[in-house]
């Protein structure tokens, strides 16, 4: 199978840190492939290598089945998770600079529409929102149409509105065929964009997969959640620990509420009622994400 980008056995160590450590991908054409994991879990590392910013201790990248050339720069597109804009340039004259440094661009009008920046082109660059910002960063990013896009947390710090509008444009990156390399550490996000994920964990990829698929082989089922004061007594007494991983349920204890993992929601239900429990405030989801990760690492993802 064609692979645009891969990635084998990727180590990067620092002074008593190991960022990367032994880490494999290979990314399709034409897809959004997310980089998920925690905060330190490596994904900027293996990024930054990959994108020839850092070099690694060890490993070996290849874009297109092959070293990555000078070409790999003009055909791919970074956004970092921090820019700094020149504060005395119009969003225009930004990407009017950007424009001229390749040499196939994206028509600017096509540019300009794809990161909705109509309304705001004439404004200074310190004169703009967080989700402004990161859109232009975006069309920075695109502005040699490029095959290949490495969105490093694009919403990290966005309000939900904010972070439809990057949704929406990581969408409409992908009607047009291109490749994109998304990291973040919204699960929610990713399950949304990503056609396939790897999970990161200390430097480590855990799983990988599309979404749906790692949730229904690791963890399927539903997680039912009540609040604490709706228990007569301790549900520990009821449910003991390791009565069944994801088959029967799992209690977790939260802040302020006591969730099930079950696959059998009405076994749950029923126990749940047997010993007097109050169901007023019952809620019941599907896995996400999140619990994935917990599953597979025995740590929230945020902690
Ligand atoms: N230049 C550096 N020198 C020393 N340690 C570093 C350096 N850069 C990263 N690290 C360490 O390497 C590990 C991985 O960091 P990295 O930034 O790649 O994680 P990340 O998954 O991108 O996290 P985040 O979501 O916070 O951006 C962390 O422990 C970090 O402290």
């Amino acid at each position: 199978m064609n692979t645009i980008l891969e990635v084998r056995n990727l180590v990067k160590h620092y002074p008593g840190v190991k960022a990367v450590d032994g880490l494999d991908l290979s990314i399709q054409p034409g897809i959004c492939f997310g980089l998920l994991g925690p905060n330190g879990a490596g994904k900027t590392t293996t990024i930054e290598i990959i994108e020839g910013i850092i070099s690694p201790t060890s490993g070996e990248i290849f874009y297109k089945g092959s070293p990555p050339t000078s070409d790999f720069r003009e055909e791919v597109g970074i956004q970092f998770q921090s820019t700094s804009l020149l504060s005395f340039l119009s969003v225009r004259e930004t990407l009017e600079t950007f424009h001229n440094l390749y040499r196939n661009p994206m028509p600017l009008e096509e540019l300009v529409s794809l990161c909705q920046l109509e309304d705001i082109l004439d404004r200074y660059n310190d004169k703009i929102s967080g989700g402004q910002k990161q859109r232009l960063m975006l069309a920075m990013a695109l502005v040699n149409d490029p095959e290949l896009v490495f969105l490093d947390e694009p919403t990290t710090g966005l309000d939900p509105q904010a972070r439809r509008h990057v949704w929406e444009i990581v969408e409409k990156i992908k009607t047009r065929g291109k490749t994109v390399v998304l990291t973040t550490h919204y699960m929610e996000e990713a399950h949304i964009l990503c056609d396939e994920i790897a999970i990161v964990d200390k430097g480590k990829i855990i799983a990988k997969g599309s979404p749906d698929d790692l949730l229904n082989k690791h963890c399927s089922g539903v997680t039912v959640s009540l609040p604490r004061e709706s228990f007569p007594k301790s549900p520990e007494e009821i449910f003991p620990e390791g009565s069944g991983k994801c088959g029967a349920w799992k209690l977790f204890e939260t802040q302020k509420r006591y969730e099930f993992r079950t696959n059998n929601v009405n076994e749950c239900v029923n126990a749940l009622l047997n010993i007097g429990t109050d169901l007023s405030y019952m809620t019941v989801r599907s896995q996400n994400l999140e619990d994935l990760f917990l599953e597979l690492t025995g740590h929230q993802l945020r902690q």
